[in-house]
């Protein structure tokens, strides 16, 4: 039995892996954000070459959904005004998904040209957000990402929906759980195949996300969401756990800890790709990722960009530990 498919040791770790899982090993899809949300915050542009690569670096660790760009307003983010060229020019490996993030017709129509299987679309849970990130109302909002939806699936494109802002907004304050199931259903009801239940500031606790997922899975099935933490409390791991244990099997998170959104100050990264895989390797979770590879692609941005990395467990790995093997005996205490 290899050290990614042994059950662990820690009770709460334990009743999860059985209560989730049927099969030997916890199954969960790792949906990768970095490339997009994890940049698109960054003052200095970063050169479309340099984005490129770390999309290949994070796809050669063994992650099958990156997604790579957007196509908003260059107005509005410039970070992300180069999508056509790392879209036109990224080489894609079998089996990866690369979505890219989509506000309105007009970015879908450019999206369009650069060879994408999947786009995504992101109204806010709260009017304040809305109006700050998107300059319309939350219904407006709806409406427009409705006409990009409705496209993008006549033209046979999957299409992934973010309700942002799901605990708490910078402007509003607290968000009553009642009004993301309102607005999950009607992104269902549009053809998303899965929500993304983004806390857009990283204020959310165990107690709220389970609050939050009581709500709306009146309106999804498990399988239907997916969890989107930022870190800026340092909740984002616990939150995680209090959302797996709804039996939530697909996690966005962001290589290196990289993120934040324009217009909401003050919120920090998403939960580290690589901590997220740690993780799951402590639950036995079967992930196919290789850490190391992750490590480096991790190191490869924050070196990149200048600063050190917001993963912890980049931080301690160091140089220390070398293999997959290695760092999968530590994250399951087997050594
Ligand atoms: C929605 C808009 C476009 C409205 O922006 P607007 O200014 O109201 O748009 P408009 O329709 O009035 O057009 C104004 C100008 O923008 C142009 N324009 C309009 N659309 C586009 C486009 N797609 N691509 C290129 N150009 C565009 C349009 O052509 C026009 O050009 P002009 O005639 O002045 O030369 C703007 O507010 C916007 O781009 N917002 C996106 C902001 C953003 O990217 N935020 C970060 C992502 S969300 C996030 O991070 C949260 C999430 C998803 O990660 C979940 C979580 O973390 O919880």
């Amino acid at each position: 039995m290899s050290h990614l498919t042994k059950p662990i040791k820690f009770r709460v770790a334990k009743s999860l892996y059985q209560r989730c899982l049927s099969t030997a090993a916890p199954q969960v899809r790792i949906y990768e954000v970095g490339p997009r949300d994890g940049l698109q915050n960054e003052a200095k542009f970063v050169p479309t070459e340099v984005k490129i690569e770390l999309i290949n670096k994070i796809a050669a660790a063994g992650i099958k959904n990156i997604e790579s760009a957007s196509f908003v307003s260059p107005k509005w983010v410039k970070q992300m005004s180069d999508g056509v060229e790392v879209m036109k020019n990224l080489p894609r490996a079998p089996g990866v998904n690369y979505p890219v993030l989509i506000p309105n017709l007009k970015g879908y129509d450019t999206a369009k040209q650069c060879n994408i299987e999947e786009v995504a679309i992101f109204p806010a849970g709260s009017e304040g957000f809305s109006q700050k990130n998107l300059n319309c109302s939350v219904e407006e909002g709806l409406r427009r990402f409705k006409l990009v939806a409705d496209q993008a699936i006549k033209d046979g494109l999957r299409v992934r929906g973010y309700v942002s802002c799901v605990v708490g907004c910078p402007y509003d304050g607290p968000i009553r759980p009642k009004g993301i199931a309102k607005i999950t259903e009607q992104l269902l009801e549009m053809g998303c195949y899965e929500i993304s239940l983004g806390d857009t500031i990283g204020v959310g606790t165990a107690g709220s996300v389970r609050r939050l997922m009581r709500e709306v899975l009146t309106v999804a099935k498990p399988d239907q969401l997916a969890l989107h933490f930022h870190d800026t409390y340092g909740q984002a791991l616990s939150n995680l756990l209090a959302g797996l244990e709804f039996g939530i099997k697909t996690v966005d998170s962001s290589i290196s800890g990289l993120g934040g959104c324009p217009y909401a100050h003050g919120a920090s990264g998403n939960l580290a790709t690589e901590d997220l895989v740690y993780f799951l390797y402590g639950l036995g979770a079967n992930t196919d990722v290789d850490l190391v590879k992750l490590i480096e692609a991790g190191r490869y941005i924050s070196n990149y960009l200048g600063k050190p990395t917001d993963s912890k467990v980049n931080r301690a790995i160091g140089d220390r530990f070398k293999t997959h093997n290695d760092i999968a005996k530590i994250a399951s205490c087997d050594i």
